[in-house]
């Protein structure tokens, strides 16, 4: 379990990227969920010793991560929302690499390594192509495989699945899943469907603030007889919103389809829907917004 706590960062340019986070991460998939600039990207690197907070701990068991950024280096396997690579390399080249930097001295044992974790994340037939002709989702898939050298206690990846076709995307989160099922892995994504795919737990921040925590099947029972939906002219939109609790909007066969949210049926017209998790999350956000407006 990683417990986070207190934790709030502000940038020397005055944004407050984190604000008194407190989160618990348990074993298994993790998906943190935010809109741009929510503030997922500090909140990993945090955790991933690549900046300091200016309070709070982050503790895995009973090991202070910020305390030793050595050891804490050592169970930790990271994949960067900006993963840059040698593209003149081979991936079986720069994975034996980066196996050296991670202190995998011996020659034939990184040989083992490389090839187990090559054929791990379905690349080792592709082993001796430049990583440069690797398509996205290859080369998150070698992302993947750098940041499990050393068998880390905690997998860390930061938007990974941006940009990937569906088919791509598909495998990369099957192979998250699978190496989910043995340490802590947390996913920081933008997509809500990565989340409700795949995770077990979750939680949403926006503007650096922890609006949710918990399981995503609680968090859409909580919405249940709440979620309303109706398909309106794109011109009607401004009208809604000004009277209505709108949670997304989305364009369906030319016209709009609403989500709103309300204890009882908003107006004639609507008709109750089952919620989803786009739901729980375009709610918090809303509602913060609200409340910050207010
Ligand atoms: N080094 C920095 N200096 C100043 N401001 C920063 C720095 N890094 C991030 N920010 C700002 O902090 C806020 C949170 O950024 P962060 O990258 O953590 O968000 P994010 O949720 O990962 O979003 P994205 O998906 O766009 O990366 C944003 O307003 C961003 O502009």
């Amino acid at each position: 379990m990683l417990s986070i706590r207190q934790l709030s960062k502000t940038y020397a340019n005055g944004v407050r990227a984190l604000r008194d986070i407190s989160l618990d991460i348990p074993n298994g998939m993790f998906g943190l969920l935010g809109p741009n600039g929510a503030g997922k990207s500090s909140l990993m690197r945090t955790i991933a010793t690549l900046q300091e907070p200016d309070e709070g701990s982050i503790r895995l068991g009973d090991m202070d991560l910020l305390a030793d950024k050595q050891a804490t280096r050592r169970l930790l396997g990271y994949l960067p929302q900006e993963f840059g690579v040698y593209p003149k390399v081979s991936a079986e080249a720069m994975l034996d690499h980066f196996a050296v930097l991670k202190g995998a001295i011996a020659k034939g044992e990184r040989r083992e390594l490389v090839e187990a974790l090559l054929r791990q994340v379905n690349l080792w037939d592709v082993r001796k192509r430049k990583l440069g002709s690797f398509s996205g989702g290859m080369r998150q898939r070698f992302g993947i495989a750098q940041a499990l050298i050393g068998d880390p206690r905690l997998v860390i990846v930061d938007e990974p699945t941006a940009g990937l076709d569906p088919e791509e995307r598909n495998r990369f989160l099957n192979l998250l899943a699978e190496i989910g099922e043995r340490v802590v892995v947390i996913l920081s994504t933008h997509i809500v469907e990565d989340v409700t795919d795949l995770c077990r737990h979750m939680a949403i921040i926006g503007q650096g603030q922890l609006l949710l925590a918990g399981e995503p099947h609680e968090a859409i029972r909580a919405l249940e007889g709440r979620v309303w939906r109706r398909t309106i002219d794109k011109t009607e939109l401004d009208g809604y919103r000004a009277r209505m609790n709108i949670l997304s909007t989305r364009l369906a066969g030319g016209r709009t389809l609403l989500h709103v949210l309300a204890d009882n049926l908003p107006e004639t017209g609507f008709e109750p829907v089952a919620p989803d998790l786009e739901d729980v999350y375009f709610g918090r956000l809303r509602a913060q917004a609200t409340a910050r407006a207010a």
